[in-house]
């Protein structure tokens, strides 16, 4: 049954029943429909509670019937009006989640009771929708303009206490929010309804509200730059205010219909459910997520305490995992535990604003310099510097120290795991956990696996993604894994985009505004462009080793670009210089202005090495950078390095800045069409052979030839991810 009926006293308690998450599919509304039906009949009831099974209030719509017809029957706005009309007062005991259709459903009952744990929120945003069962009506009527809209643009889970603060619940209960709500039920029988049914509230506007609103429009624009979701849900809400309620959600449901038409809601939910099976991990050897036991991760150690340790220990405090933290010098271990106290104060603050004792909830943090200490840790994370060779004289101490069992991650953007592991005892317990700066705040976590890595400790490294809060996604091991290996192509356009004509800003501008949070240039100000000098100085391809008489533009025979490198022996790193593809107003200042310099520059050096001046036009900038990007990923699928696009996009959605409203690199190109996509690759890189990462990947071409199937069927030609490099 999609949902159950009980009779406790004389109030009928209706518990949604869908799991893993209640969400309302086509089943549990007409259960819902039937089932108020009959408490409203029943003479015996004289209230009735509405909660959730399995502690889950309900997570709303059921996504995946968007798109389907299942989802035009039975609306839950019906359903929401009927429970508002009611007669007998409803109470809705959340527990665990209200989210979207779920809070609608809840703000439709005349009381709110949660349970302290408990969520609520709209986060249809986040899925490129917008509340559409009334929601954009009711919660301004409830708690008014202003916060409304921060709810529902924005689309965050809101914690029950500030729920309660904003108005949003009656009522933030320690023990059974059902218990409570069933109480609550029988106090207020008999009483007036009419102020408790939110749709027949008036907004109280101040003449300032139309100001108000057009001032959020142009925030949200430049907040959400080409997401169309966060604006319709700012119009929903103006309608509320305008209009009465029946017009408001007529207005509702219109720009759902129109939100619908752009395709952004279906590239949101794919990346959506994306990113859920990125969690079902598969292996070569046939293994996947449910065949492997992770172990438990009681504590953890963190070595190096620069940006990425400091991030990573308080991750693992957050996740109440006690943590050791390594520095290699005193001075060094105060700076990282100064820098990790106050970070760890914040949290403990915005845990005490939330009702919580900080204690339950963040890990403790010791620090020191002794290596000896780690011989009881569960796992170990290594976030020094990018240095192969000290990354392995770390593997070879932690070996000796650790004990047997213990699990050895590496934090590395890039190093071949193979060859850290080969130091060690144990090359089946090392793996490589790639953080993302910060890692505190940034959602994804690239699991690497290695030659040797066991099946236990991909599962336990996963699970620890999990744990973490990350978005996980377990990739193969080359050289810069997946998501930085397909910056490769793109930066390399972006150069030559420069060399041939366009500037800095005229790039990143085209990229911003085809969705991406920073351009090639403002990204690599911000990373430090020494990092990529440094890498590129190691392989040869500037400074001393270069052969002699190689050409400027020249490597190996390919078309090279030497601005970056360029721009380096001038001393320009970036943000931390206060120099680099832009100025800014100090060493390490955030506000990127473009420079006079770097325009002489790129002048000079065109006519230094005779450039035919073609400055490519917004879309040819977008289709050079973003074909360059996905046909990497095609590469990789090849090589058996991602499992599959999905995984890809994932990373970029999430470690990128990749605009989520398109999907993903390899969704994008499925979006504009894969013959297309190969069409304009194959035709630059015949008119620049030099050029080979512009080649159109075989598998691209094979899935061209058929006519570009949808992404979900490409997995049948990708096959296993056996790593084949
Ligand atoms: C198209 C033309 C139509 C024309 C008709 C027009 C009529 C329009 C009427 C529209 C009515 C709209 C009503 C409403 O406003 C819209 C919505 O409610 S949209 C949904 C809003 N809710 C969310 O976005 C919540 C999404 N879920 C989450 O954030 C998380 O899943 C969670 C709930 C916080 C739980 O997180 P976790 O515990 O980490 O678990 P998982 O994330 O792994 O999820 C477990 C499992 O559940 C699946 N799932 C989660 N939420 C939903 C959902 N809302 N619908 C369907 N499935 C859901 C998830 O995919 C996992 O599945 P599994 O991987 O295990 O298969």
């Amino acid at each position: 049954m999609a949902a159950t009926r009980r009779l406790v006293n004389t109030v009928a308690v209706i518990t949604i029943n869908h799991p893993p998450v209640n969400a309302l599919s086509s089943s549990v509304r007409h259960a819902l429909v039937e089932e108020f039906g009959k408490a409203s009949k029943d003479p015996t009831v004289e209230a009735i509670v509405l909660n959730g099974s399995n502690g889950k209030f309900s997570a709303g719509a059921d996504i995946r019937e968007f798109g389907t017809s299942a989802i035009k029957t039975v609306s839950l706005e019906d359903i929401n009006g009927t429970i508002e009309a009611s007669q007998k007062p409803v109470v809705a005991a959340i527990e665990g989640i209200a989210l979207g259709g779920g809070l609608e459903l809840a703000l439709a009952c005349h009381y709110r009771v949660a349970d302290i744990q408990s969520r609520v929120g709209l986060p249809e945003v986040l899925i490129g929708i917008l509340p559409a069962a009334g929601g954009t009506q009711r919660l301004p009527r409830l708690i008014g303009i202003p916060a409304a809209l921060d709810v529902i643009v924005r689309g965050r889970h809101i914690p029950a206490t500030e729920a309660l603060n904003l108005g949003i619940v009656d009522e933030v209960v320690q023990g059974s929010a059902v218990d409570a709500a069933i109480q609550l039920a029988q106090k207020v029988i008999g009483l007036p309804l009419n102020k408790r049914r939110l749709s027949t509230l008036r907004i109280s506007s101040n003449l300032n509200m139309e100001d108000f609103l057009d001032t959020t429009v142009e925030k949200t624009k430049k907040q959400f730059r080409g997401a169309q979701a966060p604006m319709a849900c700012i119009e929903a809400v103006r309608a509320s205010v305008l209009l009465p309620y029946h017009r408001g959600v007529e207005k509702e449901r219109q720009l759902f219909l129109s939100l619908w038409a752009t395709g952004q809601p279906q590239a949101q939910q794919y990346a959506f459910f994306s990113e859920r099976e990125a969690a079902k991990w598969s292996h070569p050897s046939g293994a996947r997520w449910y065949s492997e036991e992770p172990k438990l991760v009681r504590t953890a150690a963190v070595i190096g305490l620069g940006t990425m340790g400091r991030g990573i220990v308080i991750s693992l405090s957050k996740a109440n995992i006690p943590v050791i933290a390594i520095e290699q010098d005193a001075y060094q271990l105060e700076m990282g535990k100064k820098a990790v106290n106050s970070l760890l104060e914040r949290e403990a603050e915005k845990l005490k604003q939330q009702g919580f004792s900080p204690g339950s909830k963040l890990a403790s943090v010791h620090f020191t310099l002794a290596f000896g200490e780690l011989q009881d840790v569960d796992l170990v994370i290594e976030a020094v510097y990018e240095n192969m060779e000290l990354k392995k004289e770390i593997f070879r101490k932690l070996s000796s120290v650790c004990k047997s069992n213990a699990f050895l991650c590496t934090n590395t953007s890039g190093l071949n795991i193979d060859e850290i592991a080969s130091v060690t005892d144990r090359p089946n317990q090392v793996i490589g956990t790639h953080f993302f700066s910060p890692a505190n705040i940034m959602k994804l976590l690239e699991v690497v696996r290695g030659q040797q890595t066991s099946l236990t400790t991909i599962a336990t490294a996963m699970n620890l993604g999990k744990i973490l809060g990350k978005v996980t996604v377990l990739v193969g091991n080359c050289p810069l894994f997946v998501g930085n290996r397909m910056l490769g192509p793109y930066l390399e356009q972006a150069s030559y985009l420069l060399e041939e004509g366009c500037y800095p800003e005229t790039v990143d501008r085209a990229m911003e505004e085809f969705g991406f949070a920073m351009g090639p240039f403002r990204m690599m100000d911000l990373a430090g462009l020494d990092v990529g000098w440094r890498s590129r100085t190691e392989k040869g391809l500037t400074g001393a080793n270069v052969p002699q008489g190689t050409p400027a533009r020249k490597r190996l025979g390919n078309r090279y670009s030497p601005l970056a490198d360029l721009l380096c022996e001038s001393g320009r790193f970036g943000q931390k210089t206060g120099k680099g593809w832009y100025q800014y107003e100090k060493p390490g200042g955030r506000t990127a202005r473009p420079d006079p310099w770097v325009k002489d520059f790129l002048q000079k050096y065109r006519k230094t090495h005779q450039i035919k001046q073609q400055p490519s036009n917004q879309e040819q900038i977008v289709e050079r950078c973003v074909y360059a990007l996905a046909n990497e990923g095609f590469r990789i699928l090849e090589d058996g390095i991602a499992s599959c696009p999905e995984d890809i996009d994932v990373i970029y959605n999430n470690g990128y800045g990749w605009p989520k409203y398109r999907g993903g690199p390899m969704y994008y190109a499925s979006f504009v069409g894969l013959p297309k996509v190969f069409n304009t690759l194959e035709k630059y890189y015949k008119a620049n052979a030099d050029v080979p990462s512009m080649k159109p990947a075989f598998l691209l071409k094979k899935l061209a030839a058929v006519g570009g199937p949808p992404i979900k069927e490409w997995r049948l030609q990708v096959g296993k991810p056996v790593n084949k490099l």
